[in-house]
């Protein structure tokens, strides 16, 4: 993670001056990578991370780079005494820590007027998420605020469990794997008080509503949804509690998270619903959609003599029909027809038994992220700065968060595959721009010869 704007460049003796101010445990290896004597060793560089995790000190800085470590249980570093000691304080004065980070890159908003952004990034379970929940917690609690303020803070916060429940999912490397990237800013007025923010979101990984890994789930929602809803509702979505009875949640093998609570979850989802401002009955159409996507799943089709196909799961289609207040002939023609338009005139002709599937996934799979993307604009209004001054955003200046999607070595058998590969390849580019680049252009202009670091 690296935060732009004001450099904190300390020479290494300043550096070496400050870390003797720390206590014996803090010292543990060395706490900035600069400090490495045997800089160009691999073996050392692990061994410092090593040796420093081994203390819990999951955090370690090359210059104003910081490197973290994912500890994977809870360690007693993220308390509101932690944040507050963490204030107005240098880079190197105390621990190394994410909240360092996040109050530098505020003092340096604050003082340069200039806008900044934090680059999160690391392969997939490294720990991104929950280095960006933890920024916004820090800002959070120790921004000004006031009751509007109070306010936007809380909806930042609760769209957390909401993104969680439509963006995540299981994977095999994390339980709750960010199946989206997303690049979430924070506005900032001139007391540096928090006035509004935006998420964008790009590349949801749709393809899981209708396939997932052996061992692997679809996004969240499906198993909070059957595992926490009441009865009343469940009936009202003609659906039954069991994921197992359910096509899009089969495929996995994997219906439940041995670390997770999918109805505590639920709850939290629908509370936080509530909290950001969704209405009943949207919160009710959003369900209906959720429910009419596991219907959608089990529509079945057989193929005529003729190589016509028919849809041999009536039920599902009215069912169907009834959530998404569709017309159930027009459904049930659109899933085994296709429209063509030839010369100004419609052409309507069979599917073959594969086409009807895949039309009846495509459907399912749109579906799925047109309601993300309108769940996402939701909460963008709520987050949206209430005074009209600060709307046009000129007379604020923000700080970007940019959770990169986590990367995996995923083939490219699909186009979305492909999409995904070909964001993070430029976006480690713009990282690699941004940190040694731009560092070595620096040495080169002040004539300081160096070996070369990177090319382009
Ligand atoms: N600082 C931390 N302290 C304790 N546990 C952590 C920390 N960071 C991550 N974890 C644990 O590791 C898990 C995976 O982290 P996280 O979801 O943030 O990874 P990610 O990099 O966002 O992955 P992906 O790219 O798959 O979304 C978390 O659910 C949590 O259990």
């Amino acid at each position: 993670m690296r935060y732009h704007g004001r450099e904190v460049d300390i020479e290494g003796r300043v550096r070496l001056v400050m870390e003797s101010a720390l206590t014996a445990r803090d010292r543990v290896g060395v706490q900035d990578f600069l400090l490495l004597e045997n800089h160009n060793s691999e073996a050392a560089f692990i061994e410092n991370l090593r040796r420093r995790l081994r203390e819990n000190l999951i955090y370690t800085y090359i210059g104003s780079v910081l490197v973290s470590v994912n500890p994977y249980r809870e360690l007693e570093i993220y308390s509101k005494q932690q944040m507050e000691r963490y204030r107005g304080i240098s880079f190197y004065e105390i621990s190394p820590h994410i909240y360092a980070l996040s109050d530098n890159t505020y003092r340096a908003m604050r003082t340069e007027r200039k806008d900044q952004c934090i680059l999160i990034s690391g392969e997939s379970g490294a720990g991104k998420t929950e280095a960006s929940k933890k920024i916004l917690l820090y800002y959070s609690v120790t921004c000004p605020t006031n009751d509007r303020m109070a306010s936007l803070g809380e909806c930042l916060l609760q769209s957390i469990p909401v993104l969680e429940a439509f963006g995540n999912a299981k994977t095999l490397r994390n339980d709750n794997s960010s199946r989206f990237g997303k690049y979430m800013d924070i506005q900032f007025d001139f007391r540096g008080a928090p006035v509004g923010g935006h998420i964008l979101n790009y590349l949801l990984e749709k393809s899981r509503v209708v396939h997932q890994n052996h061992g692997e789930r679809n996004f969240h929602i499906f198993y909070q949804l059957l595992d926490g809803a009441d009865n009343n509702l469940l009936n009202e979505l003609d659906l039954e509690r069991n994921p197992q009875k359910y096509q899009y949640l089969v495929k996995g093998n994997c219906p439940r998270i041995s670390s997770v609570s999918d109805k505590n979850n639920w709850k939290a989802v629908m509370k936080a619903l509530s909290v950001i401002g969704f209405t009943e009955e949207e919160v009710q159409n959003l369900l209906r959609i959720v429910g009419s996507i596991l219907h959608l799943g089990n529509a079945q089709f057989g193929e005529g003599e003729g190589g016509e196909t028919y849809i041999t799961t009536e039920p599902e289609i009215s069912t169907l029909a009834k959530l998404l207040a569709v017309d159930g002939s027009a459904l049930g023609e659109a899933l085994t027809h296709k429209k063509l338009k030839a010369k100004g005139e419609e052409v309507i002709s069979p599917l073959s038994f594969e086409q009807a599937l895949s039309a009846r996934d495509a459907l399912a799979k749109t579906m799925y992220r047109r309601t993300f993307n309108w769940l996402v604009e939701k909460i963008n209004q709520s987050l949206a700065p209430k005074d009209e001054l600060h709307r046009s955003s000129k007379s604020s200046t923000l700080i970007g968060l940019l959770d990169i999607y986590g990367f995996e070595v995923l083939q490219c058998n699909s186009f979305e595959q492909f999409c995904i590969n070909y964001c993070n390849e430029k976006l480690q580019q713009l990282f690699i721009e941004l940190t040694l680049k731009s560092e070595q252009e620096e040495y080169e202009t002040e004539g300081i010869a160096v070996s070369l670091l990177v090319s382009t």
